[in-house]
């Protein structure tokens, strides 16, 4: 089995890049060898190497930046995914896709599950929707796992800027009226490896089409970003760490609005694919104590 894996150098597609090994081959070819702006190239490569599965683990992530971004938003987070979709019908490729709690507005009362409508507040969220519509257009044979609050040793994420923030200053101001689930891009990356193992030891002729199509897939439990960075400062564990404040999306005053409400439910998930993630609580654990790609 082959995968056509885009994005292998970010938080997901690095763990990704190892987990699938477990099933197959991986082509990961690096950005210079070509740039999600220029479709032709990347349509080339995929073609030459037909694989059975197309990974999009690329995305434009800057949630701040996106508002005044919003070409370069669109552009990678709908257009880019769209030519994937295109592209796999065409080959016959299954896709993989990631998408996001942005997509919703947050006034939800309880856990949002994957049919309870949508409405982004911010341009990530609406360029990520447009995203997924076009997927689900343009592409049958997909799986879109919309995830939240994504950390790692890589990149940029709540969790590095907390470690930064925590070690530098007195006091940290963090919001407490937001509310969702963070999720290590290990784990995310080890359930999306299952799924498809599910889906590929599907008895030879059974019917996938119960599959197809797009799951709620975060760690478990909720927290308010407050809550994640006192459990971020708990689990460093050093003295002289700043202290942490809780504050109001109103008194933070970030450029993008962001829901209050993120939480996800992972039930559709679980049901269909026989399996969970952890909670955020042990995953976190996990993480400080083994580090990323055990198990
Ligand atoms: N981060 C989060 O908290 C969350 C993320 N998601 C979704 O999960 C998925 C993975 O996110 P995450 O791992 O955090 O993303 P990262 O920001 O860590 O990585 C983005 C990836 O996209 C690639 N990329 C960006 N622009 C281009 C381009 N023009 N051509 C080719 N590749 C490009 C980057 O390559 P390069 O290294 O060259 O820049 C990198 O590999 C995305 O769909 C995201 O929307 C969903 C919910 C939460
Ligand atoms: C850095 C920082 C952020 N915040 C707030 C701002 C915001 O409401 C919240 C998170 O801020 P960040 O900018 O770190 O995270 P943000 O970029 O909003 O993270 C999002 O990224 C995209 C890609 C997703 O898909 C989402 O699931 C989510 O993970 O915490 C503070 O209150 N204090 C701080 O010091
Ligand atoms: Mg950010």
């Amino acid at each position: 089995m082959k995968f056509f894996l885009v994005g292998a150098s970010g938080q997901v597609g690095w763990q990704l890049r190892m987990c699938l090994a477990r099933l197959g081959e991986v082509v990961a070819p690096s950005r210079e060898a070509f740039d999600l702006m220029q479709p032709d190239p990347l349509a080339n490569a995929i073609r030459a190497e037909r694989p059975d599965w197309i990974i999009n683990a690329a995305a434009y992530t800057g949630v701040d930046a996106a508002e005044r971004n919003s070409d370069l938003a669109f552009a990678l987070n709908a257009e880019a995914p769209r030519h994937l979709a295109v592209l796999a019908s065409e080959i016959g490729a299954l896709l993989v896709h990631f998408s996001t709690d942005y997509v919703f507005d947050g006034n939800n009362d309880s856990a949002y599950t994957e049919s309870d409508p949508t409405g982004p507040l911010n341009v990530y969220g609406a360029s990520k929707l447009e995203g997924e519509r076009a997927i689900r257009a343009f592409c049958e044979h997909h799986l879109i796992f919309r995830t939240s609050w994504i950390y790692s040793r890589r990149r940029t994420n709540f969790l590095l800027t907390m470690e930064r923030l925590l070690a530098a200053k007195k006091e940290v101001c963090v919001v407490c009226d937001q509310i969702g689930a963070p999720t290590s891009a290990n784990d995310l990356a080890v359930a999306t490896t299952g799924a498809i193992e599910h889906i590929v030891i599907q008895p030879k002729g059974s019917d996938l089409k119960g599959f197809w199509g797009t799951y709620n897939l975060t760690c478990s439990g909720e927290t308010s970003w407050h809550g994640f960075a006192e459990a971020i400062r708990d689990r460093i564990g050093q003295t002289g760490l700043a202290r942490v404040l809780a504050v109001s999306t109103r008194e933070y005053n970030a450029t993008a609005r962001r829901p209050q409400n993120s939480r996800l439910s992972n039930e559709k998930f679980n049901r269909m694919f026989g399996f969970g993630m952890p909670d955020w609580q042990s995953a976190l654990e996990s993480f400080y104590q083994n580090g990323e790609n055990v198990g």
